[in-house]
């Protein structure tokens, strides 16, 4: 909050051009999947137009990139969770009768070829794997925890799901091995799971929480670890990247990490590229270069409409129409769709939603207290967040009645 409070968490812009479905939709298609569902629910507008303007495949050779929101064919709910939305959803299994099935979270930053953790899940004989990560022992209680058989690192031994007591590695203290959310079943096996557990009454009918642990109670659980995963075109700094963006402040670091002269997660790999939709909007425009007139971005992203006009940009991300007046300064910031920084305007250690107006002469993020008087959302590490459609004056703060 407050990105989400009007989409649904994988529309969140991100790295200018990108929503965040677009790096699971992306790895998909390049690993060579091409017919792909996307279950919806929660304020799935944008989420909608973004796939149905975006990922438009042909369907000459049956390709395609469907959303399916709740339907309710099986009775009044919504879906209660995420395996209920895939048992709400059998039908496409019915209809399409896959071998494999991949399943994967719609909300992280990373490059993966899903094609060698199929291969890995053919060779183990497992019913069903997932894919491990290492992440640090401090938040081991925001993902699911994997344990690893001594006796065949490949199976997984135990699973708990985001547990308040897990313990660190045996060759890293400090470390846990931790679900990436993103899993290869049989078909036949992902069937049969998911209506076991809707005839649960004590599932919360999720796939971290409830299918998996019960694949590893059977003994069919592998493991596929993320480090053995070898994408065409990695550096050697963007290897192994993962981000789980869950909260502001890694959605934050995450896009910072996308500007660094040796970036920390590289954009500009073609062997395995990011898609997105085309905006048809103009390039971004430089003007004024006047002794105390210029206009300049460093290390940052600069995206389409975007015009930097007088304004010195540092550190930041700014997304499609921007406009960015003179004297004005943004530094170390997120700026998504459409937002205007007036004339002598400040911004630092923000991230302004989708048309923010930051009024001639006024600051976001220069003073904490400030911020919060206001009524923005500052996060522990100190970033504020301005959300959707407000303007914020040197001393007021209001919506725009235009949006
Ligand atoms: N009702 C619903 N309908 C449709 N889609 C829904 C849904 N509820 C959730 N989703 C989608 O499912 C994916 C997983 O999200 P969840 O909120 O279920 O789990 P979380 O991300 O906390 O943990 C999961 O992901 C982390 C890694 O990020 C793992 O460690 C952990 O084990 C795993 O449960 C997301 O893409 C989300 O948008």
């Amino acid at each position: 909050m407050p990105l989400t409070a009007e989409r649904a968490k994988p529309a969140v812009p991100f790295g200018g051009i990108y929503r965040l479905i677009d790096f699971a939709l992306s790895n998909i298609v390049n690993s060579g999947y091409l017919r792909v569902v996307v279950l919806t629910q929660y304020k799935s507008h944008s989420l909608d137009r973004h796939i149905s303007k975006t990922w438009d495949m042909s369907r000459m050779l049956g390709n395609y990139v469907a959303q399916v929101p709740a339907q309710q064919r099986m009775g009044k709910n919504w879906y209660l969770g995420s395996a209920d939305a895939i048992y709400q959803s059998l039908n496409l299994i019915y209809d399409e009768r896959p071998d494999i099935v991949v399943v994967v979270g719609a909300d992280n930053i990373y490059r993966m070829d899903f094609s060698q953790m199929v291969q890995a899940h053919i060779e183990s004989g497992a019913r069903a794997t997932v894919a491990g990560i290492r992440q640090p022992l401090s938040l081991a209680d925001q993902f699911g925890v994997i344990e690893a058989d001594p006796a065949d690192p490949r199976r997984i031994a135990a699973f708990r799901e985001k547990p308040s007591d897990a313990v660190g590695l045996a060759d890293s203290p400090d470390e846990v091995l931790v679900s990436m959310g993103n899993y290869v079943f049989d078909a036949d096996a992902l069937v049969e799971a998911v209506r076991r557990d809707a005839e649960d009454d004590s599932s919360r009918h999720d796939m971290g929480g409830d299918i998996v642990p019960g694949f590893v109670a059977r003994g069919e659980a592998a493991l596929y670890d993320f480090i053995e995963n070898d994408v065409p075109g990695s550096s050697d700094r963007d290897r192994d990247y993962w981000r789980d963006v869950g909260n502001i402040d890694a959605y934050y670091e995450a896009n910072r990490d996308l500007i660094h002269v040796v970036p920390v997660f590289n954009l500009y790999n073609d062997e395995w590229p990011l898609y997105t939709g085309y905006t048809g909007l103009p390039p971004a425009k430089f003007v004024h270069s006047s002794a105390d007139r210029i206009g300049l971005a460093v290390d940052s992203i600069i995206s389409p409409g975007v015009v930097v006009s007088g304004s010195e940009v540092h550190g930041s991300i700014v997304s499609p129409g921007g406009r960015l007046n003179s004297w004005s300064r943004v530094t170390d910031s997120v700026l998504l769709d459409d937002v205007h920084v007036q004339r002598r305007a400040q911004v630092n250690r923000a991230i302004l939603d989708k048309n923010v107006v930051v009024e001639e002469g006024a600051s976001v993020g220069l003073n904490r207290e400030l911020d919060l008087a206001r009524g923005f959302t500052v996060t522990p590490s100190g970033i504020t967040v301005v959300p959707k459609g407000m303007r914020v004056g040197v001393d007021t703060v209001t919506p725009d009645p235009r949006w």
